[in-house]
């Protein structure tokens, strides 16, 4: 049974068709990642998962569960980390997170046992008495974090939760995210970061337009691609007409050679490295070192979406 469980959603935001009959399935134990160009419809669609949007159309079942604005009982089993920190001023970091558990557990006792071990995960046990504007961006992000989970929710959501953050809070909290995860919550994770999605998620869904273009594991993505791997090799005295002939074979897109070293593209391809060194042999170019990088996450994105994840 999937937890995410969403069909042919549509929403429109007057003449902006946001959503355009969108499907999402997520397992259980899976960190899946929902990555797509500004405005393609990720937060949209987040939202009315959430039902923190009304929808025009289609279904949405959580935990086997039509969900709907009433679901509380849903709700209490989903933890959300908004994008924008969502936190309360007056309140201490303490206080904080017992407010937002308070909302989904009642037992005073329970609480104090749910929000110590919520201070403890995201490493904020120094700052417990000190209000949100003492803390940097990153202890902040630590401190939303902490209120969207103290509850023990099965399913969390995080909505960009790396934007503007040092390096030392970003591997923090992604070590958290697979910590979650490890100890039994499902993910949903929105991210602009190629990297951090190839880094964590079991399954990633590649949107745009309010519509998914691809779906699969990181590995599943690359093969689906025409972008091969990037080749280079350090060379001496490559000449003109071996250039041509690295140029001429099928599987190589651009070929070039700043007297040192020669920069191949190739579409996917299994022997496209070994042609390579077949063409430099036959024509007696001796070669150094080679690397050869497969494609990333990236290349996928931009083949699939013809666009930057950055635009
Ligand atoms: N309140 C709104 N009123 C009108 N149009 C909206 C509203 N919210 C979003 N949109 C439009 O709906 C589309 C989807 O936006 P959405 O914010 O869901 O995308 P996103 O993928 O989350 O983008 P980002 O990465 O920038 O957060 C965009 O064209 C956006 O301009």
């Amino acid at each position: 049974m999937d937890i995410v469980d969403v069909n042919n959603l549509v929403k429109r935001y007057k003449d902006v068709l946001a959503l355009d009959h969108f499907d999402l399935h997520i397992e259980p134990g899976e960190v899946f990642g929902l990555l797509g160009p500004n405005g393609s419809g990720k937060t949209t669609a987040v939202n009315c998962i959430l039902q923190l949007l009304t929808y025009d159309k289609g279904e949405i079942k959580l935990f086997g569960e039509t969900m709907a604005p009433s679901r509380y009982d849903l709700k209490r089993r989903i933890g959300i980390v908004p994008q924008n920190v969502a936190v309360f001023e007056e309140l201490t970091v303490r206080e904080n997170i017992d407010y937002f558990c308070a909302l989904y557990v009642s037992d005073k006792a329970k609480r104090r046992q749910l929000v110590g071990e919520a201070i403890e995960f995201v490493g904020l046990e120094d700052y417990v008495k000190f209000r949100p504007r003492k803390l940097s961006g990153g202890l902040l992000r630590r401190l939303n974090i902490a209120c969207g989970i103290a509850h023990k929710p099965e399913l969390i959501f995080f909505d960009e939760p790396t934007v503007a953050v040092d390096p030392q809070s970003r591997n923090s909290i992604l070590e958290g995210i697979q910590r979650l995860n490890r100890e039994g919550s499902t993910v949903v994770y929105t991210s602009h970061y190629m990297e951090e999605a190839e880094e964590i998620c079991t399954r990633i869904m590649i949107m745009d337009h309010g519509r998914t273009l691809a779906c699969g594991t990181n590995n599943e993505l690359k093969a689906m691609i025409g972008t091969g791997e990037k080749i280079e090799l350090e060379v001496l005295d490559l000449s003109d007409a071996a250039l041509a002939d690295v140029k001429a074979l099928s599987h190589v897109r651009r070929a070039s050679c700043d007297g040192k070293t020669v920069t191949i593209a190739c579409s996917s391809g299994t022997h496209n490295l070994s042609d390579i060194l077949h063409v430099l042999q036959t024509h007696n170019i001796a070669f150094g070192r080679v690397y050869s990088e497969p494609p990333t996450l990236n290349d996928v994105f931009l083949e699939i979406t013809g666009k930057e994840l950055r635009d």
